[in-house]
């Protein structure tokens, strides 16, 4: 049984479809990322599942209670970061847990928490001098203190650099580790293509793709791109570019300087047919690339529009 449903979901603000009818499902321990370009409806679908707004129509189960009926239960069990504008600035990181940990009937220890994410040696700094990502992982210290079993983080790496954001991956994946279900959002294609079991892709209120990453990149293409590259100018590039042409599933054959490229739907095929060839010719490689085709490549095929970053 999933952990969480969400049917038919729809919010408009006067003239502007925020969420136009969005349906999913999260089972529970997964890690599932809704990701969209600016005004997709992210912010929008998960304040509703929060309960933070209330949708126009559509369901919404979280372990099969609803707002309406089980609003305190609910409560109890999931955990929601706190952007980090709404941290107070003069508490130390202690003091924001401990006043958040008061809040709820079931609490973890704030050291656990701190330890959780890795604040214990900066427990009696005032948030104030914490750098974006040591105020991020607090926001999400906050979320944790009532140990709850779903967890919600609306952009939690926006603007922070590599470094701070893969601490961020990391404590997803020990939440993963736990058991926990973290619903996410994100404008980082590679945060998604990395981090999640499956992504969400949304764009303008609706849901374009959702699979893991894997299978979405895997159902737009088998197609590579390849090259290869000789220390010397091909001798005989015409009947070098008509025998790879002849390989299964090449097209797009060209040579530039001394490099090969071509695409290919077989890479496997390809490839053994032509290092056989460069072999018994005596060619020799000097360097190969494959061209993999990422999560962004998935939404410019689904749109047609470039990825806004
Ligand atoms: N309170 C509001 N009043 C009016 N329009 C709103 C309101 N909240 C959101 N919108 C509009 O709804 C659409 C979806 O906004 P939402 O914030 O959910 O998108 P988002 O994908 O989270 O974007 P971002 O990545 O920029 O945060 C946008 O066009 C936005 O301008």
């Amino acid at each position: 049984m999933p952990i969480l449903e969400v049917k038919e979901l729809r919010k408009t603000f006067q003239t502007v479809v925020a969420v136009d009818s969005i349906s999913f499902s999260v089972e529970a321990g997964e890690i599932f990322t809704i990701i969209g370009p600016n005004g997709a409806g992210k912010t929008t679908t998960l304040e509703m599942i929060e309960g933070l707004q209330t949708p126009d129509s559509g369901e919404i189960k979280i372990k099969e209670m609803n707002w309406k009926r089980n609003a305190e239960q609910i409560k109890q069990i999931i955990g929601v970061q706190p952007q980090t504008s709404a941290l107070f600035d003069l508490l130390t990181v202690y003091e924001s847990l401990d006043v958040f940990a008061g809040l709820y009937k079931r609490s973890r220890p704030v050291e656990e928490v701190l330890e959780f994410i890795n604040l214990t040696e900066h427990r009696n700094k005032r948030v104030k001098v914490l750098s974006g990502g040591q105020k991020q992982r607090l926001a999400i210290g906050i979320a944790l203190v009532n140990d709850p079993d779903i967890l919600f983080f609306d952009e939690p790496t926006t603007g922070l650099d590599p470094q701070a954001r893969r601490n961020i991956w990391d404590i997803v994946r020990n939440l993963k580790g736990l058991g926990k279900t973290t619903i996410l959002t994100t404008h980082y294609m590679e945060e998604a293509e990395k981090l999640s079991d499956r992504v969400c892709i949304v764009d303008q209120g609706k849901i374009i793709a959702l699979d893991t990453p894997q299978n979405l990149i895997y159902l737009l293409s088998q197609e590579r791109e390849i090259h290869l590259s000789f220390p010397t100018t091909l001798k005989d590039v015409e009947k070098f570019v008509d025998i790879v042409m002849q390989y299964p599933g090449v097209t797009n054959v060209k040579t530039e300087l001394n490099t090969l490229y071509f695409s290919t739907t077989n890479t496997e095929q390809s490839l053994y047919e032509l290092f056989k060839y460069t072999t018994e010719n005596q060619i020799e490689v000097k360097q190969i690339g494959i061209k993999d085709v990422s999560l962004e490549d998935v939404f410019i095929s689904y749109t047609g529009k470039e990825w806004r970053d």
